[in-house]
């Protein structure tokens, strides 16, 4: 399974422009021989214009039409990191998946909002985990903030999930925290991970790239720097069974004894 984690540099309430700029990603994904093509977090606004609800995309028809379309034009999956979304007047953190034919697969809210980036007084949080089935293994996916939540990546864990996608608009002031969390995902779920986040200059902020594809030993196949770039790897997902076979982690596990809470 080829899979390609694609990082550009959003800007910032352009929201025509990112979707043209999305269109051209995931065309030279395609042609690169990338089989599963992987967005970034709020792709269609940035992280976040201060009148996001505002060009919010409606009831996310314009991107589900968008992602159908590019899936089906150029052959390929795609989990398309997240736009920010209107429903019935409240603003989400949405994530779409559609398949090669354009199929619509699943969606995700997330839901851990960024209280230090204040996301949570705009934005309402999702409550329902993501797992869907992909080729035959257990798929998953949270957004950005999430990943900090050990308690969320295990709860995907315990559905089934073997490969985890995760869309993220991470700032470079704590990309320590990114290339460690990233990683020790892979390692604690025991899971095939595809990190997926922004580069450049978001407003203010600035985004530190660096996307990654992790096997779940913990080894990273390919990773990628500052610079917008599609960050490829062949990723073996049969190989989660096979780690969690040979360190039986979630056999191990005493629920009986953790804290609930
Ligand atoms: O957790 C972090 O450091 C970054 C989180 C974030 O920027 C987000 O959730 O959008």
């Amino acid at each position: 399974m080829k899979i390609a984690a694609v990082q550009w540099e959003i800007q910032l309430g352009q929201v025509a422009k990112n979707y043209a700029a999305a269109d051209r990603w995931v065309a030279k994904a395609a042609q690169d021989g990338a089989d599963i093509v992987v967005l970034p977090e709020l792709w269609n606004t940035a992280f976040f214009p201060a009148d996001v609800a505002a060009l919010a995309d409606k009831e996310g028809i314009q991107t589900r039409k968008f992602l159908q379309q590019a899936a089906r034009q150029y052959g390929v999956y795609i989990v398309g990191g997240s736009v920010a979304t209107v429903r019935e007047g409240r603003l989400y953190n949405t994530l779409y998946v559609v398949d090669r034919q354009g199929q619509w697969i699943t969606q995700y809210d997330k839901v851990h909002l960024f209280t230090r980036g204040r996301e949570d007084r705009i934005f309402s949080a999702g409550r329902r985990p993501c797992v869907w089935d992909l080729d035959g293994f257990r798929a998953g996916a949270v957004i950005c903030y999430d990943l900090r939540f050990d308690e969320w990546l295990r709860t995907l864990t315990l559905s089934g999930c073997e490969i985890l996608f995760v869309p993220a608009a991470w700032p470079a002031a704590r990309g320590v925290h990114w290339d460690l969390l990233t990683r020790a995902c892979a390692v604690m779920q025991q899971c095939v991970v595809v990190a997926v986040n922004g580069c450049g200059q978001s407003g203010d902020i600035s985004l530190y790239g660096h996307s990654a594809i992790i096997d779940p030993w913990g080894k990273v196949l390919a990773q990628g720097g500052d610079e917008a770039a599609v960050v490829m790897a062949e990723a073996d997902i049969a190989q989660v069974a096979a780690v969690r076979k040979k360190m039986p982690v979630l056999a191990d596990r005493r629920p009986e004894v953790y804290v609930r809470g």
